[in-house]
């Protein structure tokens, strides 16, 4: 195991306290990624809830561990649905994790955004592309696959962070984390994992699992990225291409034990 001194809980310990309590994870997320998501949560060993509509999802919001919103497929009753569940999550003390997909591609997405980030995700996670376009910065990203190299969002990311007082996760080859004051980078994964559509929206899900259980939020976020990025080596180890890297990297997940995680975790400070 390699892991930093910014960290005071280890991955292993985030597992182990996530599937203890097996959370109930408010998911609004989009129509692409609600079963993928709810399987890697269930696989994982949290408790998952897809619920969007605007007539429920604010109290659902009060009785969850935890909430993800996610702009993938987005409508007017949607983002209706996802503003009133962060105000709860908000009320409730609740930790809730902003997922920007193509946040830049259209101004109703942009807008959408906007509205979202002004009510104070504790945790933002995207794709290279996703957090510089956050920062104001232009990439030739126009849909929600990344077209830039996560190094190349390591200064968006920290004043991102700084300006939100969020963390916020950068996804990519190599994974940067900052709350502003700490960093990290996490190695692993594999270059299957892009070509699996949702496995980054099933991640912010995954982030709202490890908060959770995890009060400091950075750590959460560290734990939840590492362990994915772990069983994610693992699935890659014998699948033939994405369509068989899917099926076990829900088993890896699955079967993936906090003692490996920390054995096989790879954390550097940044
Ligand atoms: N080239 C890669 N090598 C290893 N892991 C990767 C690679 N690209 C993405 N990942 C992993 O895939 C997961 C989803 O990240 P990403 O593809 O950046 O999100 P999104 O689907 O939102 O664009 C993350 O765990 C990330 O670390
Ligand atoms: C393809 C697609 N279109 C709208 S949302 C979505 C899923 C994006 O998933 P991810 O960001 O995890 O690749
Ligand atoms: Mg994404």
């Amino acid at each position: 195991m390699t892991i930093p001194s910014e960290l005071h809980t280890t991955p292993g310990a985030a597992l182990t306290a996530m599937r203890a309590a097996r959370p109930l994870v408010h998911c609004i997320t989009n129509y692409v990624a609600m079963n993928v998501a709810a399987n890697t949560l269930l696989a994982a060993g949290a408790s998952p809830a897809m619920i969007h509509t605007p007539e429920e999802a604010g109290d659902f919001a009060r009785i969850a561990a935890a909430l993800t919103v996610n702009i993938g497929t987005l409508s007017p009753h949607w983002v209706e649905g996802m503003k009133r569940a962060a105000e709860s999550a908000n009320e409730a003390a609740t930790p809730w994790v902003f997922d920007p997909v193509a946040h830049f591609a259209t101004a109703y997405r942009a807008g959408v955004t906007a509205e979202l980030l002004a009510l104070a995700p504790a945790v933002i996670r995207g794709n290279a592309s996703e957090i510089i376009g956050l920062s104001g910065g232009g990439s030739a990203a126009r849909g929600p696959d990344a077209a830039d190299p996560v190094d190349a969002a390591e200064a968006a990311a920290r004043a991102l962070a700084a300006g939100q007082k969020a963390v916020v996760a950068v996804t990519g080859e190599t994974d940067f984390v900052t709350d502003g004051f700490r960093a990290v980078r996490i190695h692993g994964g594999s270059p299957l994992m892009p070509q699996v559509t949702a496995l980054g929206c099933s991640l912010t899900c995954l982030v709202g699992a490890f908060a959770a259980t995890t009060q400091d939020a950075f750590e959460a976020t560290v734990a939840a990225l590492a362990f994915y990025a772990v069983a994610g080596e693992t699935a890659a180890e014998r699948a033939d291409g994405p369509g068989s890297f899917g099926w076990r990297f829900s088993d890896a997940l699955a079967a993936l034990t906090p003692e490996e995680l920390d054995a096989r975790a790879r954390i550097d400070a940044a």
